[in-house]
């Protein structure tokens, strides 16, 4: 008997051996109504064999798993599917069935064996294909209706059993973007109907835009559950998947997102440099030297700026300013102690103003530059010439190096440094 505010299904501390191999172990989480939980991680990491032991179709070595209250041993079969429907990776559905009569196998928990499907089974079963967008294939053969088609089929099919859980095994594998989309919107407003499902994702982004939970299995356990932001971090995803990555909010979409790189011959942060830059002039410069192992620094950004968020993204040390503001003593102050302290600075291709200015003064200091040009200065100079006159001074130091970015791209490949001497 399920009752309003019960959990939907506990997991205690269970572990799964297959053969002589222990392929999960120490699990525990309960999931609550509502949940829209994506269970993630690498390949064979063993998301299928956690589905099928909830399921009650895989033995657990010890723990315990429970619906509502009532421990899944305890369960008849008809009773398990009453509270939970399961799609699994790999469904064979039978020769010359149409598409009705698959959805309708959706209600057999709920009729006697002498029984057929009555007609309230019939209208539950046309609901759930209408919700589906599949009621105009219901007298078609499976097997002759698109991968899509078939997995919205087979979606309907599981709604049709009206279980308040409802388990999914990659439902959107080999379907294209727009399917993808629709299975996770479906289950979404499932979820807002009060049914809890588990969904087992490959696309991480795709999991983090629709599923309120996710939890993330590494190692044969759980290494991270909770809210999307909190379990898709860098550091997660490298213990995970052995992943060098940066995670952010794209500001786009207002999703995460994920960039994702190789990592560079050496894993130890190699040399420090720090890089000048704000208004988006030193994104592409920063990315380059982070995924070549520098360790970086950056300033004097401005709040909101891309450049900024590029540095949280990475985890990149920042000085930050608010925006619309001029750079604060204690601003260009951290801004020069950094430049001194670095074996490099570089000097991005960014606009001058009134409120910037410093960051160009301050690069006086450095004791290697390396100045990006992508653009004349005159372009770029918005303080009345000032800014032309101060840069030009610049250039003529005997530490600065003048290269446009698509320069310091190559010459950071080939891995040669930027000066004569090592930098
Ligand atoms: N019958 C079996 N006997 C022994 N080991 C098995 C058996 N079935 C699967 N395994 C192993 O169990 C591990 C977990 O498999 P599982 O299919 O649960 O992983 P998964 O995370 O769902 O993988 P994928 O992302 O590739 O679908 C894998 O290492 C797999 O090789």
């Amino acid at each position: 008997m399920k009752k309003a505010g019960q959990v939907a299904l506990e997991v205690l501390n269970i572990a799964v051996a297959l053969g002589s191999k222990t392929i999960l172990h120490d699990i525990s989480f309960a999931a609550k109504p509502g949940e829209f939980i994506g269970i993630i991680g690498p390949n064979g990491v063993g998301k299928s064999t956690l589905l099928r032991s909830l399921r009650g179709m895989c033995a657990v070595a010890s723990g315990e798993v429970r619906m509502y209250g009532r421990p899944i041993l305890a369960m008849s079969e008809k009773e398990l599917a009453q509270h939970v429907a399961y799609m699994q990776q790999e469904v064979n559905v039978g020769f010359g069935f149409t598409a009705r009569e698959v959805v309708l196998t959706g209600r057999y928990p709920y009729l006697k064996w002498w029984q057929s499907e009555q007609k309230q089974d019939y209208a539950i079963a046309q609901k759930y294909m209408v919700f589906t967008g599949v009621d105009k294939l219901a007298e078609k053969p499976v097997q002759q209706v698109s991968g899509g088609e078939r997995q919205r089929i087979l979606l309907a099919k599981v709604l049709a059993q009206e279980t308040p859980l409802i388990f999914l095994d990659e439902p959107t594998a080999s379907l294209d973007l727009v399917y993808q989309e629709e299975i996770f919107r479906y289950c979404r407003i499932m979820c807002q109907e009060g049914k809890t499902v588990l969904i087992i994702a490959h696309d991480i982004k795709q999991a983090a835009k629709f599923c309120s939970r996710l939890i993330l299995l590494a190692d044969g356990t759980v290494l991270a559950d909770g809210k999307p932001q909190e379990v898709i971090t860098k550091e997660n995803l490298e213990k995970a998947y052995g992943l060098h990555s940066a995670v952010f909010i794209n500001k786009v979409t207002g999703n995460l997102d994920i960039h994702t790189y190789e990592a560079a011959g050496t894993t130890t942060r190699q040399r420090a440099v720090h890089v000048i830059g704000g208004g988006g002039s030193a994104g592409k410069i920063l990315r380059l030297l982070y995924e070549s192992a520098y360790t970086l620094s950056g300033g004097v950004f401005q709040q909101g700026d891309t450049d900024a968020d590029i540095a949280l993204a990475f985890g990149i040390a920042a000085i930050v300013g608010q925006p619309f503001c001029e750079i604060e003593k204690i601003q260009a102050k951290e801004n020069r102690e950094k430049i001194l302290a670095a074996d490099f600075t570089v000097l991005c291709n960014l606009c001058y103003g009134q409120q910037n200015f410093d960051n160009l003064e301050a690069a006086f200091v450095a004791r290697k530059l390396i100045v990006i040009e992508d653009t004349p200065i005159e372009e770029r100079d918005y303080t009345g010439g000032k800014a032309t006159t101060v840069y030009r001074n610049l250039l003529k130091l005997q530490q600065v190096v003048v290269m446009n970015s698509q320069q310091f791209a190559e010459q950071l490949a080939a891995g040669e440094g930027f000066y004569p001497v090592p930098d």
